[in-house]
């Protein structure tokens, strides 16, 4: 298992989670990089996100793995790019053929939780997937390896505190995420989902 991950990320309450989550056992760094995002499915926007990120992300070389800090004075200003962790948030609707899925941001910041509903008016169906994808890449020209998790759930006129996104819009076995306890969220959300994922893959000895 590797000590720590670089997560690149703009969005404060994503990082509270995934410290919650990964922490102790790995430590969680952070850089807030404002990444370009593209259309397209789900894992092509978070591929582009993380080769992006690996492209951006700058680290003091005394961040390298231990034998390069032998060398560490001469070198303590050089900079190197990767490894990089990112993750991109989708809310599906099943009647909608999983949209708004990735663009999901653009239609909350416009229309707001009340829209996010009214979306669903014309359908009895108010199933939804919340959809979290984290893209590790080793590095600049390393290929991103994708971690997905899918959490089950419907979409409800808002209940609870409005701090992060779509959490009171979104209900599973009878709360909303926005009315659970933070441990309880963490413990079933499609992002812990998909944390679980990468753990495992850093427990076979993955570290790139
Ligand atoms: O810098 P990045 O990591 O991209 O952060 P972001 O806020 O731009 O995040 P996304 O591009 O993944 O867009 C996902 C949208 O869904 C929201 N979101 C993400 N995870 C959520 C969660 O667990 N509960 C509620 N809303 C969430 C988030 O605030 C965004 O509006
Ligand atoms: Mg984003």
């Amino acid at each position: 298992m590797p000590d720590h991950v670089n997560f690149i990320t703009g969005n404060a309450n994503k990082l509270r989670e995934v410290k919650q989550i990964l922490e102790p056992a790995i430590e969680v760094r952070s850089q807030a990089l404002d990444i370009e995002e593209v259309q397209g499915t789900i894992e092509e926007v978070t591929k582009f996100k993380c080769s992006k990120a690996a492209e951006l992300v700058s680290s003091p070389i005394y961040e390298l793995p231990k034998p390069r800090l032998r060398r560490a004075h001469a070198y303590l200003l050089l900079k190197v790019n990767g490894p990089v962790l990112v993750e991109d948030t989708a809310l599906c609707y099943n009647a909608l053929g999983g949209l708004p899925g990735p663009y999901i941001k653009w239609f909350l910041t416009t229309i707001g939780h009340q829209g996010l509903n009214n979306l669903l008016a014309a359908y009895d169906d108010k199933s939804a997937e919340a959809v979290c994808t984290f893209g590790y890449s080793a590095g600049p020209g390393h290929e991103p390896i994708l971690f997905q998790g899918r959490c089950p759930g419907k979409i409800v006129p808002p209940r609870g505190p409005t701090d992060f996104g779509w959490d009171p819009c979104f209900e599973y076995e009878g709360k909303t995420f926005a009315e659970m306890e933070k441990v309880h969220k963490n413990a079933i959300s499609h992002r812990a989902r998909a944390l679980q994922k990468l753990q495992a893959w850093f427990k076979e000895g993955n570290t790139a």
